[in-house]
């Protein structure tokens, strides 16, 4: 019997947003949340997130969707791109603001990056998504991690400070999904 198809994360925001934004598109896609810890390899996100899907459709043995985040400091050169989970899990977010003190450009780009994989060994799509913004120098809201800190370009608000509809239809996550979606709907 065929499985349904699952978005493979352990980060239950993430699962929430999509959701969301899945909701918003009308677009009758029905997910299942599989929590498998999918390993990471170092690269560009790309490669990353074709590794972890082509990992999670093994484990899961089935149809996947993973997602990677990437958060990209200007002056940084890119970094900490697809590691910024070790940064916001031990600096959170004003540790992380304070570590572009001292650098004038401030801006990032945040990045979604969804795979599909519709099995083992089958080829992996990619659907990127991306939002230029800013890292702010102090946080402002509160939640999911580095939201607090990150202002997108043109907004008065960071990520942490709109409604939830409001960052999906501008985020890095939304534009994302609304790709993927454009895709599902036609298998
Ligand atoms: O403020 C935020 N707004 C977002 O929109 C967002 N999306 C992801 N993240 C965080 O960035 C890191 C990515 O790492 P990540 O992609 O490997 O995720 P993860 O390990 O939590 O889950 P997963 O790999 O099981 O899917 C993790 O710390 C996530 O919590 C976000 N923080
Ligand atoms: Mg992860």
């Amino acid at each position: 019997m065929t499985k349904p198809l699952a978005l493979i994360t352990g980060n239950i925001n993430k699962v929430k947003e999509v959701k969301r934004i899945l909701a918003s598109d009308d677009s009758s896609i029905d997910l299942i949340n599989v929590k498998l810890d999918v390993p990471e390899i170092q690269g560009t996100y790309e490669e990353v997130v074709m590794a972890k899907a082509a990992a999670a459709a093994v484990a899961y043995d089935g149809p996947v969707i993973v997602d990677d985040t990437s958060l990209c400091f200007t002056s940084w050169k890119g970094l900490p791109g697809p590691y910024i989970k070790d940064f916001i899990t031990r600096l959170g977010p004003s540790g992380l603001a304070h570590v572009l003190d001292g650098f004038e450009d401030r801006s990032a780009t945040a990045v979604a990056s969804f795979a599909y994989c519709a099995g083992p060994g089958e080829e992996v799509k990619l659907f990127i998504g991306k939002c230029d913004g800013s890292i702010t120098k102090e946080a402002h809201g509160s939640g999911f991690g580095w939201d607090p800190v990150f202002l997108p370009k043109g907004k008065k608000q960071t990520y942490a400070e709109m409604p939830g509809g409001e960052k999906d239809a501008i985020s890095h996550r939304g534009k994302a999904v609304r790709l993927l979606c454009e895709f599902l709907k036609t298998l």
